[in-house]
């Protein structure tokens, strides 16, 4: 019986998140970090199809680099990558749209919908959801070919879908205003459309467990990290690769009126309820100061 009202304790611990988060839009980055484990991707479609069920309305945004990586690999392609973006040419970028669009986003879409929730797939091409431009480089020799930046988002296709009770989850590709496809970084796009759906949260799903004064030792995590603390860090490496454009994307989120912003580990089971509905939280979160 005691462990029976315990059950009823972690229920009603949540019950104040509940109330603030109703109707609510969280704009939730999967990493492609993440994703080879089955039972821990199990684990995150059951938090997100939680969070639906609450009355909260989460929107996925997905990555995907290893497995475009190992695509490559197995067509004896090369991946190549400049301050962590990939050089993406015509045939690169078919392959990046093939694995993005094809299959992880329909992989996450027929696994939320097995939990017995709704969910639609699209990328930014759909209802000129990610308008883009090319990236342009100083040199030539960093010249990406069509890996591109968040121009504008048109989040309509978006809101509809969240208004007729639908997850959305989303490939983070994008059209040129002359109808190129585009490959952005997925971070920057779930920064951006955090901003356009003027999200109440922010939250990056990758590798580790937060953002670290050391990215080697385990156990220098810090809690919170302000805008300052963050142009520090990236001036002195601290914060590198792949962990620049979550915190670049936090810091413009949290800019443009998005409430909270949180980078997590995804490698432990069930992280998306710990920092939504406990009073501990977990992970990084990044304040203005
Ligand atoms: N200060 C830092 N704290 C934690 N991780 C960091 C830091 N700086 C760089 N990183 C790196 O960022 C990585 C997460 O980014 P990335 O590999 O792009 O993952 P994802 O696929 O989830 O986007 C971590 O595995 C870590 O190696
Ligand atoms: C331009 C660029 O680098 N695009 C990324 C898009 C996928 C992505 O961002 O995936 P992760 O979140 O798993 O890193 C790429 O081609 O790998």
């Amino acid at each position: 019986m005691e462990e029976l009202i315990e059950k009823a304790y972690i229920l009603i611990e949540a019950l104040p998140y509940f109330k603030d988060y109703y109707g609510k839009t969280f704009v939730i980055k999967y990493g492609g970090s993440i994703m080879a484990d089955e039972k821990l991707k199990k684990n995150l479609i059951e938090d997100i199809t939680l969070l639906k069920y609450v009355g909260i309305n989460p929107v996925v945004v997905h990555g995907g680099g290893p497995a475009i990586n190992k695509t490559l690999d197995r067509l004896n392609i090369k991946a190549n990558f400049v301050d962590g973006l990939r050089v993406t040419d015509k045939e690169t970028m078919e392959i990046v749209e093939m694995v993005l669009s094809a299959q992880i986003n329909k992989e996450i879409v027929s696994l939320i919908n097995q939990m017995q929730a709704s969910a639609v797939g699209i990328s930014g091409k759909d209802g000129n959801l990610i308008k883009a431009v090319k990236k342009t480089f100083e040199a030539p020799e960093k010249d990406l070919g069509f890996v591109g930046e968040v121009d504008k988002i048109n989040p309509k296709i978006v809101e509809q879908l969240i208004e007729d009770g639908y997850i959305p989850v989303i490939a983070p590709i994008g059209v040129s205003e002359k109808g190129e496809t585009l490959n952005i970084n997925a971070d920057s796009v779930a920064g951006e459309l955090a901003v356009a759906l003027k999200a109440e949260k922010l939250i990056y799903l990758t590798d580790v467990d937060g953002i670290r004064y050391d990215p080697e030792d385990e156990d220098s995590r810090v809690s919170k990290l302000t805008f300052a603390e963050i142009d520090e860090w990236i001036a002195k490496k601290k914060i590198k690769g792949g962990m620049v454009p979550k915190v670049k994307g936090c810091k413009h989120a949290v800019d443009s009126g998005v409430l909270r912003t949180h980078i997590l580990n995804g490698l432990v089971p069930h992280p998306l309820l710990l920092e939504i509905f406990t009073d501990q939280g977990v992970g990084t979160m990044i304040i203005k100061e």
